[in-house]
Order: structure tokens, then C-alpha cells, then sequence
């Protein structure tokens, strides 16, 4: 199962982690020798793609029956088009549970024989290529000095960020991610005068086989990783609601609440970042979603005091909306592939404080009687049970709800919840599949070997890591 060596952190960020999940409640609970086992499993996990790719069908649009068969058509298609993944069959599968989910098993890790000519790629370009992405060519930091359009070559991603672009001899740490196809010479990525556009190498034997869901469909298929479409679901969001997304861009969740409203109704959607809002009008227009009205705005600052000002602008009165999403900018060490992590321990540390200023806010914002869902793709404490701790002693108004469709773990202990409280949250544990899949496979020393979950157990648990907690504003 593994063929990357397991995430690699600071040792500060390595030691951090570690006590967290090994903290005096989880020990009390399962023993040393469990919980450390969870947390090696975790940092194998975090380096491996998860195993099905994720799609959220737009059925706002369409049957997902109709958009299945259109979609396989169009793979199929994909596939011909002169890749050798041509033996590959194309099988989406709709989860039982979850009416616009469409899944795609993920091949891999393949046999693929190693090149002699080498081109190096930035660390986030190679978690592309992992999840089924092309190497578009800004992401290329090394080729082979003489590489020309139609040569062979093997990609590695750069572990440790070391890389200079345009080097040609590079000797730092990498992993091999697959054998590509040159569409460029050497020359072309980086000797242009113009910031060099479009794919670089196409990928022809990925160690990973998911096809690239590129210009495929773009109105009908949105990939999204699965704890993301669980949260526009457990949202809840209702025809003519007024919905505020606080952290918005790129706008994935922001779609998928106005997609759940057919259209009809109002989400705002907030980010701070002027470039990463036009990407949310952008996937706004194509998905065909008119009822998303994106800003540019801080959101710890928007809350204003004036409760009589009525306006279609940020900042808004207290008790405005119906429903608020606060998909946190967190510490993101859930993110999957994602095979080093150069943070250090203050970094991480940072976000805890700003996520409370934003859930403040969050909380004004929200009507009496209005649903509140606070989500994260990291796997601390500090950012996820901690800050549910935090908020249910701040604002006595707030009170815990369960979760439609609640198809990850509880709460993670350590944070002094209760259990009652730990069943109501939900967190995306992908190192608990992982053990049971060991277990299965005879690799741990467990008495007992249990069958590898089937699907949709399977997907449900191969996930990147998430939390999300859902409170309802008394
Ligand atoms: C986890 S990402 C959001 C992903 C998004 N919800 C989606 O599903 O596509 C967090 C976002 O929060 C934004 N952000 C960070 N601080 C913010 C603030 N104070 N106000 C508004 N947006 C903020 C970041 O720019 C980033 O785009």
C-alpha cells in the first residue's frame, strides 16, 4: 500500500503532532501502543493519494444517471485520444448515500518502468499529477537539457522545494510520479519572454491512474474531495435561504450550496483575496448558478453595528442570514498527497486565533433559530475539537447538532468534549481505514483480521483528513 516514505514534517511540527494524537485522554482510551500506531498510519496516509477520485455531478442540471453515462462517454473518448491508459475501464460509481457523488477508483500504485530523462516538477504540480492531473508547464522546474516536444520522460515531484527552475542537473530529494509525454522543447518552458501556458508533459503512464477531468464536462462535473461535497449536505441549505460563505474561494462549496438551492435564494460569498474571487464567479458561470453574489472582504470584519442598514453589501447587519458557512483557512495537514510539509510549529499555530475571530463574526451574522457549520481540512485539536470547546463556552446561544449524511468518525478525545458531544462531530480520519486495510492484509500484529472494507466503506474512509462541526443558534 505505501511507496512513499510517510510525510515529512519539522521535527518541531513532527513532535506537535505526536502529542496530540497521543494526548492523556486518547492514551486513557486505547493505550500507547494504539495511538501511536494511529499516528505513524497517519503520516503514511498523508503521503499516498486517497483511492477514489471524487466528483460532484451537477444535478441542478441533470439526472446524475444522465451525467454518469455522459461523463463515462467522454473519458472513454479521453482515453483514445492517444494515451496508453486506453486498457483502463471507466467505472463511476454513485454513492448510496449521496445523490450527487460520482467516484472514480483510483489505479495505483502501477508498475512503471523508470526513465533515463528527467524532468522535475514543484511539490503541489506532483500531488496534481497523483490525483490524475497533466504537469501543466508552470509547474516544471528541471528538464533534460536537449528536451524536445514528442520526448519520453519520467516525472519526479521535488520533495524539499529545492529546485531551482531552469536546473539542469538537479540532485535533491524527489519521488518518481510517472512517465509523461514532452508537449513543449525545453526551450519553449524557459526561455519565452511570455509566462509560459497549457501542459507541459502529458501523462501517459501515471503511477496513479485517474483521468484528468480536464475541459471534461465543466458545466455537468466539479471534482471536489468528498468531506467537501459532505459539507454542502449537512449545510442544509433551502430554496430561497440567504447564505453566507465566509471563506469562499474557489467557490467549491459556495457552488454546491447554490446548486442545493436550485438557483433560487441568495449566497454571498466572501474571500479576501481579489484574485481567488474571480475564480468563484468564474465557477459560478460555468456551473450556471446565478444567485451567487461574490466580494472581496475581510470577514472578521463583516459585522457592522447598525442593525437598520439594509444593504447587499459587506459589511452586513448582525442576524442577516439564514444559514453560515465557515470553511476555516486552517493548517490544511489533512491535505492528501501531500509528501512534505515545510511549515513550522508558529505557523501552524497561527490559525486558531484567527479562526475564533472569524466564527465571532460568524456567529452575529447568523439569525436566531439559523444553522452554523464550521469545517477544516487539518487534523489537529487546536483547530477542531478545541475550537467546537471553545465555542460552545463563548456563545451560550449555541448548541451541537447531528450531521446529514454523518458517514466519517466521531470527534478525536482531547479536547475534554464529551462523547455525546464527540458523536455529534465529524472528522475524516483516513489513517482508521488504513489500519483496518493493514489488519486485513496481515501487516500488523493483529489478533484478529478483519475483510478490507467494500465501497462505499472503502471511499467514505480513503478521504483526505476533514472536520466538521454543525451548531444550530438558539
Ligand atoms: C479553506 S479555503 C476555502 C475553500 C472554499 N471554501 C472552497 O470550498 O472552495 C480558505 C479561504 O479563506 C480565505 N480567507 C482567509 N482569511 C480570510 C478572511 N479573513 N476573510 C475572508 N477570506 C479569508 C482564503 O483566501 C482561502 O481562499
Amino acid at each position: 500500500m505505501s511507496v512513499f516514505p510517510r510525510i515529512d514534517l519539522k521535527q518541531e511540527v513532527y513532535d506537535y503532532l505526536r502529542n496530540v494524537f497521543t494526548n492523556k485522554e486518547v492514551l486513557a482510551a486505547v493505550g500507547q501502543g494504539k495511538a501511536e500506531q494511529r499516528f505513524q498510519k497517519l503520516l503514511s496516509c498523508l503521503s499516498h493519494p486517497p483511492r477514489f477520485t471524487c466528483v460532484r455531478a451537477s444535478t441542478h442540471l441533470a439526472p446524475l444517471e444522465e451525467i454518469q453515462t455522459r461523463l463515462q462517454e467522454e473519458l472513454k473518448q479521453q482515453q483514445n485520444c492517444g494515451s496508453k491508459i486506453g486498457d483502463v475501464s471507466v467505472n463511476l460509481l454513485p454513492h448510496p448515500h449521496i445523490p450527487d457523488v460520482l467516484f472514480l477508483p483510483v489505479i495505483g500504485p502501477r508498475p512503471v518502468v523508470q526513465l533515463s530523462s528527467e524532468v522535475i516538477v514543484g511539490a503541489q504540480c506532483g500531488s496534481a499529477v497523483l490525483r490524475g492531473a497533466h504537469v501543466f508547464a508552470p509547474g516544471i522546474l528541471a528538464t533534460p537539457k536537449f528536451m524536445k516536444k514528442g520526448d519520453m520522460v519520467s516525472v519526479f515531484s521535488d520533495l524539499e522545494g529545492k529546485c531551482t527552475r531552469g536546473n539542469k542537473d538537479f540532485q535533491g530529494k524527489r519521488v518518481f510520479v510517472g512517465n509523461g509525454v514532452a508537449e513543449m522543447d525545453r526551450s519553449n518552458i524557459f526561455c519565452s519572454d511570455e509566462p509560459v501556458k497549457g501542459v507541459g508533459i502529458r501523462m501517459v503512464e501515471p503511477l496513479y491512474q485517474s483521468p484528468s477531468f480536464d475541459r471534461v464536462l465543466p458545466s455537468m462535473a466539479f471534482l471536489q474531495n468528498l468531506p467537501s461535497v459532505v459539507v454542502g449536505h449537512v449545510l442544509g441549505p433551502r430554496p430561497g435561504e440567504r447564505i453566507l460563505d465566509m471563506c469562499a474561494a474557489p467557490g467549491g462549496k459556495t457552488c454546491h450550496i447554490a446548486a442545493l438551492m436550485c438557483g433560487q435564494g441568495e449566497v454571498v460569498a466572501l474571500d479576501k483575496i481579489r484574485g481567488k474571487v474571480e475564480r468563484i464567479r468564474q465557477n459560478a458561470k460555468t456551473l450556471h448558478l446565478e444567485c451567487i453574489k461574490a466580494h472581496c472582504f475581510n470577514s472578521i470584519q463583516a459585522v457592522c453595528s447598525d442593525q437598520a442598514q439594509d444593504t447587499q453589501e459587506p459589511p452586513f447587519p448582525p442576524e442577516r442570514f439564514d444559514r453560515v458557512l465557515l470553511d476555516a483557512p486552517c493548517s490544511g495537514l489533512g491535505q492528501r498527497p501531500n509528501m512534505a510539509c515545510t511549515w513550522s510549529l508558529k505557523e501552524i499555530c497561527s490559525y486558531p486565533p484567527l479562526q475564533r475571530k472569524l466564527f465571532s463574526t460568524a456567529v452575529r451574522l447568523l439569525k436566531r433559530g439559523g444553522v452554523l457549520v464550521y469545517s477544516t481540512c487539518t487534523v489537529t485539536l487546536s483547530e477542531n475539537e478545541e475550537q467546537v470547546a471553545w465555542a460552545l463556552n463563548t456563545f451560550p446561544c449555541l448548541t451541537l447538532q447531528p450531521q446529514e449524511p454523518h458517514i466519517g468518525a466521531g470527534g478525536m478525545l482531547g479536547a475534554g468534549l464529551s462523547s455525546e458531544q464527540l458523536r455529534l462531530l465529524q472528522r475524516f480520519s483516513p489513517e482508521l481505514g488504513w489500519i483496518l486495510e493493514a489488519e486485513a492484509h496481515g501487516e500488523d500484529d493483529s489478533p484478529t483480521k478483519p475483510s478490507p472494507c467494500p465501497f462505499p466503506q472503502q471511499a467514505n474512509k480513503d478521504t483526505i483528513g476533514f472536520f466538521i462541526a454543525k451548531f444550530l443558534k438558539s
